[in-house]
């Protein structure tokens, strides 16, 4: 079968995704919030905690101002208590808002996730074919981590951040429109450089990032590669690459630091600077009688809040730009169209059995991912029901593709196929897949026991019907030689089966499906002698009774199927018994008969 190339890489390419923010970003994005929606009582509680406690923490410069100005002690005493008072209040309503909010973003997200990876798995072969693996992974990863932070940090910082702002004006107007215009010509002017001044810097460290990474890229692959490495003798060539990147990281690590250096300074200089400017001018404002002592210091206080609010804002602002990104991907997903495959789990009892007549007529096919190469064309040929069929011919034929229109993974370009007389797109899709059984070249186990691997072809197997089928594969007597038998497990943290192994646990997930047709692509490499035997037997076996399509790599194999089809170029250039096609000296298969004979 045609192979996806699963890059291991993918999920560390990902590129920043941002999305710049407009009414309508906006409006698609705030979309995503319907996942909130089953959880809206918790949202506003939690909202009204965070009203709280952007509010209270409002009344503290107050106070601060207050206690400076007092020269009571008692009085000093009662702004001392009522400071702890508000941050103890602060510091319970934050806590509910945390409860409030986790409980409703955990949940949303986790139905987010739950809804992407339902559509993962019913979107058609397509789809994965135009992305790659670590890029559609990380929808549900990334992406969705995105959202979540938006729907709780970033949404509580927003609102807490324009409160601030909007307040804090407010009340340092209150206190003195003179001194306030002179701070907001001065400070969110600094703060505002700063913010640029922090933008660069997070680019510049982003690179050095992306530097460090080439190097990592370079150790994996050699590491991952050593044998090649060292069967080449390339060692030095490449220490000598891992340097030149290594240096380049440095070179780039070292502008950053300056950077950030200066960045240091500006702050220091810049920011307290215009604080000591804005300081100077209420003093003098205090001394003059102006402004009172006590709202001189909770104003300073509120720069200090509002200049935070500023700087903060900016940071918001990009986070704001990446979840809209991340929320407008996973709305993508969530739009793709599925398969239309059942939309509830039956037991193949009670799905209706084809006899297993298989009709091409006229069909040609090009892949979506590349429609203008035609693949199969003008492909005619019938199986009735119980008939073995081979399909050979030389790689890239298009054999594999033949199969996989038959379960309808694609559609057909042009002509149809039929299964007992019915065109397969008039079909249920999930009773079409459910009476077609597949023995793959490459058998991927799932990591898990023996048992489940082979259930996985019918889960609703008793044990007697799994061992049955396990023997029938010749699958069991192996099986027993492992201590813990069908509870052995496989896959990663698992023993690793051999392929002859693999193999008869495929035929026996087979087996148990018990399908009317049957795919058998053979492998290419070569069993020994002995698991080749095993394994012919237990397809033998399988075969029985079932309409069978063999993709036909070794020609020994086949003899015993009713028709083989020569394919070449998309095209079936012959067709007929063992006996008759070899004996066709010029043909095709009597000439692919030679080679393997010779090579043997
Ligand atoms: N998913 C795909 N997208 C685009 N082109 C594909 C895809 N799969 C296969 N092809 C192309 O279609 C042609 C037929 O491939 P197919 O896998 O059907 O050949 P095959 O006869 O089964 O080969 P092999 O014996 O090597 O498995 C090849 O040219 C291949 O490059």
């Amino acid at each position: 079968m045609a192979k996806r190339g699963i890059g291991l890489n993918d999920s560390t390419q990902e590129k920043e995704g941002r999305k710049k923010i407009s009414k309508d970003s906006f409006r698609r994005g705030i979309r995503i919030f319907s996942y909130v929606l089953p959880y809206k009582f918790k949202f506003i509680i939690g909202l009204g905690f965070l009203v709280l406690s952007s509010l209270t923490f409002m009344i503290f410069p107050y106070l601060v101002g207050k206690l400076f100005d007092e020269s009571e002690n008692e009085m000093i005493n009662m702004y001392a208590l009522g400071l702890l008072a508000v941050i103890l209040f602060q510091g319970i309503f934050s806590f509910f808002r945390v409860y409030f909010f986790a409980q409703v973003s955990e949940n949303a997200v986790a139905n987010i996730r739950r809804d992407l990876y339902s559509k993962f798995v019913q979107l058609p072969i397509s789809f994965y074919e135009k992305r790659r693996v670590g890029e559609i992974t990380s929808r549900i990863t990334t992406d969705v981590a995105q959202v979540q932070d938006a729907m709780s940090i970033t949404l509580a910082e927003l609102f807490r951040q324009v409160t601030t702002l909007i307040v804090g004006v407010a009340l340092i107007m209150w206190i003195s429109i003179k001194l306030s215009l002179f701070m907001l010509a001065t400070f969110p002017v600094l703060v505002i450089l700063a913010m640029i001044f922090g933008r660069r810097i997070k680019k510049l460290s982003k690179k050095t990032q992306d530097e460090l990474a080439n190097t990592n890229v370079i150790v994996e692959e050699t590491l991952q590669a050593i044998n090649t490495v060292k069967a080449f003798t390339n060692e030095m060539f490449e220490v000598a690459r891992y340097r030149t990147t290594l240096a380049k990281a440095v070179r780039t690590a070292i502008a950053t630091a300056n950077y950030r250096g200066a960045f240091i300074t500006f702050i220091i200089v810049g920011l307290f600077g215009g604080i000591i400017l804005v300081i100077w001018y209420g003093a003098t404002l205090v001394a003059n009688g102006e402004i009172e002592r006590d709202s001189f210091v909770s104003f300073v206080l509120y720069t200090v809040f509002i200049g935070a609010s500023v700087g903060g804002l900016g940071d918001l602002y990009g986070k704001i730009q990446t979840a809209l990104g991340a929320t407008e991907r996973i709305q993508e997903i969530l739009a793709e169209t599925e398969e239309p495959t059942d939309k509830r789990q039956r037991p193949l009892s009670e799905i209706r059995r084809v006899r297993g007549d298989i009709s091409y007529s006229q069909v040609a096919f090009s892949y979506p991912t590349r429609p203008d190469i035609q693949v199969l064309r003008d492909i005619n040929f019938s199986i009735n029901s119980g008939e073995k069929i081979a399909l050979v011919g030389p790689s890239g034929a298009g054999k594999s593709t033949i199969v996989q229109l038959l379960l309808r993974l694609y559609d057909v370009s042009h002509g149809s196929i039929t299964v007992d007389g019915q065109d397969i797109r008039q079909m249920n899709l999930t009773e079409l897949r459910a009476n077609v059984g597949i023995v793959p070249q490459e058998v991927l186990l799932f990591g898990g026991s023996i048992r489940e691997n082979i259930a996985y072809g019918r889960p609703e197997a008793t044990e007697e019907e799994i061992i049955a089928a396990a023997r029938k594969a010749n699958a069991y007597d192996f099986i027993l030689t492992f201590p813990e038998g069908l509870d052995t497990l496989v896959g990663e943290r698992g023993i690793k089966l051999s392929g002859g192994q693999r193999q008869r646990v495929a035929i026996a997930r087979a087996i148990l499906k018990n399908p009317a047709i049957l795919v058998l692509d053979e492998a290419t490499s070569s069993l020994d002698s002995e698991s080749e035997h095993l394994v012919q037997q237990a397809m033998d076996e399988l075969m029985k009774n079932r309409t069978t399509i063999v993709i036909a790599h070794r020609l020994a194999t086949i003899r015993k199927v009713d028709k083989i089809l020569v394919i070449d170029g998309g095209e079936i250039v012959e067709e007929g018994s063992h006996e008759v096609l070899s004996l066709n000296d010029n043909g095709i298969y009597a000439n692919l008969l030679r080679l393997q004979f010779e090579m043997s």
